[in-house]
């Protein structure tokens, strides 16, 4: 099995066989296929296995973490804004957010209502300190005392890239509960 899994043939930004058909013959063999390729990610596979999957794990890799990445410069050559049916496919990993679409600009977007104005401040330099660290900036608002509005999109693209999917799934994994009114919804 470990010939199988042989990294090099995981490599997923060089694979060196058809990743889809590595797996499918793999899983398909005991008749259990349980692999849904969900989409190319420049050049990496997303892969889903099931809960149930042959070996009792379950793995998902597509690409990699999110918090694990970091963004890069918003003037890298060739950086183009996503489609809606990738971002799609990316909203199950940042949990909370909306994805909007503001005259033809997607955009990522989280509503918070923090228990007082200057805990909504606080919350805007915990934010601050996640966006400066990556280098890729939220728009944050505080309207109605305490109801903070925390929107991203790449800005130098007019629209959205893995940056933001980056900044947004790095917010998440804030400590905030301390200044919200009630529990962020799961
Ligand atoms: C070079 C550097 O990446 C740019 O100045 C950054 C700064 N932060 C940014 N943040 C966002 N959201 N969009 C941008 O285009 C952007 N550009």
């Amino acid at each position: 099995m470990n010939r199988l899994f042989h990294p090099h043939l995981l490599s997923l930004s060089r694979p060196q066989v058809p990743l889809r058909s590595v797996f499918e013959s793999l899983f398909a063999r005991n008749g259990r296929s349980n692999i849904r390729v969900t989409e190319i990610f420049q050049n990496r596979v997303g892969l889903f296995l099931s809960r149930n999957s042959l070996y009792g794990f379950r793995t998902f890799c597509t690409g990699q973490d999110l918090t694990t990445k970091k963004c890069v410069p918003c003037d890298t050559k060739d950086l183009r804004p996503m489609a809606e049916d990738s971002a799609k496919h990316l909203m199950p990993k940042v949990v909370g957010w909306d994805l909007v679409n503001e005259n033809g600009i997607l955009k990522l977007n989280r509503s918070l209502k923090v228990k007082s104005f200057t805990k909504g401040l606080e919350l805007f330099k915990l934010v601050a300190d996640v966006a400066e660290a990556e280098g890729h900036h939220p728009d944050l608002h505080l309207v109605g005392w305490n109801n903070v509005q925390i929107e991203i999109c790449t800005h130098a693209v007019g629209g959205l890239t893995e940056n933001d999917f980056i900044l947004a799934a790095k917010i998440n994994r804030l400590d905030i509960h301390h200044l919200l009114r009630r529990k962020i919804s799961a």
